[in-house]
């Protein structure tokens, strides 16, 4: 069976499980059939149920975001366009340092190689360092938020036109493309529990959202699976709905309440996950997967993709959507009674409720934390 209440997904000890080379069996959700006749429809929703019940993860094929943009993304930051952000010195990278800080306000621009070591609730400080000690990531990112007016268009960190002209502009079609599939897939989650389509979108009426250009830096082709060389650590995401944008290397992986499964990059298709948030608004009904990001091997690349070279670079883009930051995260109407997962926020909160702001600066705070002695310091 997958899963049960206390459910092992959050046990922070499956972070260390081994991985499989046999790929996760996700489904390909047809977006066009959402949006399709009544009959089509139905289906659709009922795959995207059971896909969301059991793995937490889909492919989506036939979304809106045109194979030209998404291209367009890549080339922003990986070889062999011109400019590439991650390609420019650190020095002009740094020109929008993420600041060495906990605070979820300082959670925008580029975060340096060593800086941000992501983890699966763990939340002392001592049990935080050892961890990030024996755990590093392996990446570089660039995090940016809603580029329209809301609670972080004053925070976003820009480097000026002049230096890296255009990606501003890119970056607000980038961002729209990405709240638009988000939002259909928020709306059909409401048409599976037969609520108010805007039960999900009233509480994010504000698009409090983040999207993080990530960097996997060089690494070499490994023979077999071995899940030891993590790029990224096994965590779950913090939001609501998660789309990751990958390129052919692969390495993401998803884990199926024994081991991690290669989620192997399909081309034209977004990956999509919901994080904690929804998996507390539905109840429990929907999972919050594990998943992690381990070193390329030949097995769970994307067909036909071969390379010459036995060293990699990997590239991704995550967009992850957010409840609005003093909305306290509730159960949706339709999901009073517990389904089989239990929400990553469950310990937490026996006291009180929780607010988007207060879960996501937790979360930030053990991936950015600055020392036990700095962890104020902004
Ligand atoms: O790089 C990837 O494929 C996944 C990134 C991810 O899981 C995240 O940013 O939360
Ligand atoms: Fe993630």
């Amino acid at each position: 069976m997958v899963g049960s209440i206390g459910g092992s997904h959050h046990d922070p000890q499956l972070a260390a499980a081994v991985s499989s080379n046999e790929a996760a069996d996700m489904i390909t959700l047809d977006y066009s059939k959402l949006l399709g006749s009544p009959t089509e429809r139905r289906e659709a929703l009922g795959q995207l149920d059971h896909a969301f019940q059991t793995y937490g993860f889909i492919y989506l094929a036939n979304h809106s975001i045109s194979q030209a943009l998404f291209d367009e993304a890549f080339e922003w930051i990986s070889p062999p366009s011109c400019p590439r952000f991650f390609d420019l010195e650190s020095s002009t990278k740094n020109l929008i340092a993420r600041p060495l800080s906990s605070a979820l306000e300082d959670h925008t621009g580029y975060a340096e190689y060593g800086v941000g070591h992501i983890s699966q609730l763990v939340f002392e400080d001592k049990e935080v360092e050892t961890h990030q000690a024996a755990s590093p990531d392996h990446k570089e990112t660039l995090e940016i938020g809603n580029p329209h007016e809301g609670p972080s268009s004053g925070t976003n960190r820009w480097l000026p036109e002049d230096i890296f002209p255009g990606f501003r502009k890119f970056y607000e079609v980038w961002w729209n493309a990405c709240t638009e599939v988000e939002k259909s897939l928020r709306q059909a989650l409401c048409a599976i529990l037969d609520i108010e389509p805007d039960s999900l979108c009233r509480k994010q009426t504000l698009n409090f959202g983040h999207v993080s250009f990530l960097h996997y830096p060089a690494m070499v082709l490994q023979p077999q699976s071995g899940g030891e060389a993590r790029r990224l650590n096994a965590h779950t995401d913090y939001g609501v709905l998660t789309l990751v944008f990958q390129d052919a290397v692969g390495g993401l992986e998803v884990h199926d309440g024994h081991v991690f499964r290669p989620v192997i990059p399909k081309p034209g298709t977004i990956v999509v996950n919901l994080g904690d948030m929804l998996e507390r608004q539905s109840n429990g009904r929907w999972k919050s997967a594990l998943h992690q990001v381990v070193a390329p091997r030949k097995e769970t690349m994307q067909e036909g993709f071969v390379t010459a070279k036995a060293v990699l670079d990997r590239y991704s883009i995550a967009y992850t959507g957010a409840v609005d930051p003093e909305e306290i995260i509730e159960t949706l109407p339709g999901c009073e009674v517990p389904g089989r997962w239990k929400p990553s926020m469950a310990d937490w909160d026996r006291e009180k409720p929780v607010t988007s702001y207060e879960w996501l600066q937790k979360r930030v705070a053990a991936e950015y934390f600055q020392g036990s002695e700095g962890s104020n310091e902004g």
